[in-house]
């Protein structure tokens, strides 16, 4: 499994979808004037913002939830203090659904990303129409016209731009788009391996007017301890919580990485 066959699996199911289809949908995100919870008003808040991930399952580890209540693992970490809510909305590796996302977002009270492979604006619509708050961009995965692109349409349909980056040369990039959020992924999307260092290696070359936001391997109260030391705004974690019996618990004890 390779990055190209994600996207390319991204693309042909674009791609199944008419032109004029995905043309109309973008037309009837433009029209939405419901209210979005504010995924970057929940970054502003003091302190590191945990971002709880809805993740069945992963190219690098396959199946990650045998049961998977995907409503009630939502509900579980928000009655723990959640501050967002991570779906994986990806059909073939991560068995994920936009219906999940849909019926997560109707359901709580704090802001939902569309954690996905973006390639087309449609996608960005219909992550607006499902009652999202924000949308994952990939800069390595996207080009520069379509960055740019993709962060002002998801703008003008009031969502934030979760801006992913693994490199100094990819924050240059994010930010001369006109990045707002950017989030610094550990994990390496070339072997899919993970590096904790990652994001506090980077996290000096993200411009102060940024939001900045730590992805994947975070595991330990520690890890947490060193995120909040190097000022990150949020963190986004996904199996470790996944794999935790009690859903609760284990956000708690994250938070208690946060206070220290
Ligand atoms: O999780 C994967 O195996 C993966 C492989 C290739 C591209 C993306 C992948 N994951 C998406 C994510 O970025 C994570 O779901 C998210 O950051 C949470 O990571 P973790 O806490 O390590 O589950």
């Amino acid at each position: 499994m390779i990055l190209d066959q994600l996207v390319q699996a991204s693309q042909q199911r674009v791609q199944a979808v008419p032109v004029r289809d995905r043309a109309k949908r973008i037309q009837q995100a433009r029209k939405m004037t419901t209210p979005v919870l504010s995924f970057e008003a929940m970054l502003a808040q003091p302190g590191l913002q945990i971002i709880g991930e809805v993740k069945r399952a992963s190219p690098s580890k396959g199946l990650i939830a045998a049961e998977f209540d995907y409503l009630q693992i939502a509900q579980d970490y928000v009655a723990a203090g959640i501050d967002a809510i991570s779906v994986l909305t990806e059909p073939r590796y991560f068995k994920g659904q936009l219906s999940y996302l849909q019926t997560i977002a109707q359901t709580v009270s704090v802001p939902t990303l569309r954690k996905d492979f973006i390639v087309d604006a449609s996608q960005i619509a219909s992550a607006r129409i499902a009652g999202a708050s924000a949308v994952l961009l990939i800069v390595a995965i996207l080009t520069p016209v379509q960055l740019q692109t993709f962060i002002t349409l998801a703008h003008e349909l009031n969502l934030s731009a979760l801006v992913e980056v693994h490199t100094t040369a990819e924050i240059k990039q994010a930010v001369a788009a006109g990045a707002r959020i950017i989030g610094i992924n550990n994990r390496n999307l070339k072997d899919f391996s993970v590096d904790f260092a990652t994001s506090c290696q980077l996290r000096q070359a993200v411009p102060a007017e940024c939001y900045v936001v730590a992805e994947s391997g975070i595991q330990t109260a520690t890890q947490v301890q060193q995120l909040a030391a190097a000022d990150f705004d949020g963190m986004l974690v996904g199996e470790t919580l996944m794999r935790a019996p009690d859903k609760g618990q284990a956000v708690m004890q994250l938070r208690a990485g946060v206070r220290g």
